[in-house]
């Protein structure tokens, strides 16, 4: 069991079990020396295309976690639990409602120690995120900020997720957000799609997230990986 370890991944993949993968791709991803799976998307994940996903990834050793996002594909046999708390929804549901109501229904089932909350700032306004969360994406470097500042100093979660799904971001306002964290870890997601952009991002983030680049075109985000790498191996150096 990898739980403890989230704390120290530096590169995920999110695989979205909404999609379809071959089997060589999905040997490539796991064996690329990426930290995790990271398993979710926003729409069309189900119980049963969320298992079939996780029986193939468990033939490979890296930790394979769960992101959760609708309450009927909440499958057992994940490493951690990622809980989203959407902070710039519009509404209260997707920050903390449907949380209110997967605790009416699984109760004592809950397995406390595997759950991790992530506090997410949603920013990309043409996302299906956006969209059914009603995110308010127009938010400057220090409304963000502020948000992350609340996310970690208030509520103490333990890692905001800037998410730009589907586009990469603004950077300058990530930065500002990572300056105003003292505890959280931040993860970054979006249009991370070859080795300059996940170096780029991983300069201004603890852990990115690449997602729509494994469908799209393999060669280039398992390059993501290596860039990462590389980076870490210069820090330990230093
Ligand atoms: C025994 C055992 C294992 C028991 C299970 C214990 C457990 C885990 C219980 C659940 C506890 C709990 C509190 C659950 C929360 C339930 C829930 C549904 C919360 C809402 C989460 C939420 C805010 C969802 C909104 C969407 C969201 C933020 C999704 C995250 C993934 C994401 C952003 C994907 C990218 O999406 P998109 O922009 O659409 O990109 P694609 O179009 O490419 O998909
Ligand atoms: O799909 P992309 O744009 O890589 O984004 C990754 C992830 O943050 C999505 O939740
Ligand atoms: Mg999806």
């Amino acid at each position: 069991m990898q739980r403890q370890n989230w704390q120290n991944w530096r590169h995920v993949f999110k695989l979205d079990p909404d999609r379809i993968l071959t089997d060589e791709a999905l040997e490539a991803v796991c064996l690329s020396g990426s930290d995790a799976i990271m398993v979710g998307g926003s729409s069309g994940v189900t119980y049963d295309n969320t298992v079939d996903l996780l029986s193939r990834i468990r033939q490979y050793e890296l930790p394979c976690v769960l992101e959760v996002s609708a309450l009927e594909a909440v499958v057992p046999g994940f490493d951690l639990y990622l809980i989203p708390m959407v902070l710039n929804t519009g509404q209260s549901d997707w920050l903390i409602g449907q949380h209110a109501r997967a605790v009416e229904r699984f109760g004592y089932m809950i397995p406390w120690d595997m759950l991790v909350p992530e506090g997410y700032i949603v920013l990309n306004p043409d996302s299906t995120v956006a969209r059914i969360t009603s995110a308010d994406t127009r938010l400057e470097a220090a409304q963000a900020a502020a948000y992350a500042e609340v996310a970690d100093k208030l509520l103490r979660l333990p890692i905001v997720y800037v998410e730009y799904s589907g586009t990469f971001g603004d950077l300058e306002l990530v930065a500002d957000v990572r300056r105003s964290l003292g505890e959280a870890r931040l993860f970054y997601g979006g249009g991370i799609a070859d080795a300059e952009s996940a170096r780029r991002a991983a300069a201004v983030s603890d852990t990115i997230v690449v997602g729509n680049a494994v469908y799209t075109d393999l060669d280039r985000a398992l390059e993501t990986v290596k860039a990462v790498q590389e980076r870490r191996m210069i820090n330990e150096e230093v």
